[in-house]
């Protein structure tokens, strides 16, 4: 068996990792990792099973204990904990508002860290390759990925984009409401992971002024380029 292709992608909120890392795996008919569902499934069942936030100890004990089960299909990657189907609930704003506190626990960092590592190994040994993303995966998760890259966009763009996915619209009202979710919680997550900047041999993408194609077509582009290299 040949050994796996794997692209590694990290980024601040609303960058456009998530989007672009798909449109990634389907151009090469890769499986999908989305390392950020992972810590949005276990603040989820931390709430969901009266786990104290506060107590980094229970935290580390759920994490460990977690059924989680991603789904690798970039079309509908979906995340079920035990039975339950969590696709949408874990992107409500209750679970965006406390998934810091969760992410920023070192022992969880590690735990989960192990698990995402399991994973690529398992999606690239059955597809050949995967796209995983976060915001340690160039660094910490996967610095050996064949190619890394970090998406970049500035505060205003990511905070626009956000807040028209979650609200249908960029009035100055709902950017308010959203810029907890986006600009807090990624200064809270910089504390732990080092995703605003490039680490060496990681390529930069900013998609501040790009359309979602281009951001996409530069992707392919970088992608492409370590393939045929
Ligand atoms: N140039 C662009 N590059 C990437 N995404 C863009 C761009 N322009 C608009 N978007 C939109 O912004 C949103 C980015 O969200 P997402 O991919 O979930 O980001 P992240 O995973 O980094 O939080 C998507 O709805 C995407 O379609
Ligand atoms: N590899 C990762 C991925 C996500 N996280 C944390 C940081 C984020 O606040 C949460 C949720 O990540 P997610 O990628 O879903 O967030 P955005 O879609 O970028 O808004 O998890 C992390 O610490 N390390």
């Amino acid at each position: 068996m040949s050994t796996p292709f794997v692209v590694a992608v990290d980024g601040p909120s609303g960058s456009g990792k998530s989007s672009v890392s798909r449109a990634v795996a389907r151009h090469l008919g890769a499986g999908y990792l989305d390392t950020g569902a992972m810590y949005r499934a276990l603040t989820w069942w931390c709430l969901e099973s009266g786990v104290d936030l506060g107590d980094a100890d229970a935290v580390v004990a759920a994490a460990r204990e977690l059924p989680l089960a991603m789904g690798a299909d970039p079309d509908e990657p979906g995340v079920h904990v035990g039975d339950v189907d969590v696709t949408e609930a874990i992107r409500s704003s209750q679970i965006s508002g406390r998934v810091s506190t969760v992410a920023t626990i070192p022992a969880v960092r590690s735990e989960l860290q192990l698990q995402q590592r399991d994973l690529i190994t398992v999606i690239g040994d059955e597809l050949g390759s995967v796209v995983a993303e976060g915001r340690d995966i160039t660094t910490v998760v996967a610095p050996d990925a064949d190619v890394r890259l970090l998406l970049t966009a500035s505060e205003d763009a990511r905070l626009r984009r956000r807040t028209q996915e979650l609200h249908g619209g960029t009035d100055a009202e709902s950017v308010e409401r959203t810029r907890d979710e986006v600009v807090r919680r990624d200064r809270d997550d910089s504390t732990v992971s080092s995703f605003l900047t490039a680490a060496d041999g990681v390529s930069t993408l900013d998609t501040s002024d790009l359309t979602f194609e281009e951001s996409v077509a530069a992707a392919v582009a970088l992608v492409d380029a370590a393939r045929e290299g």
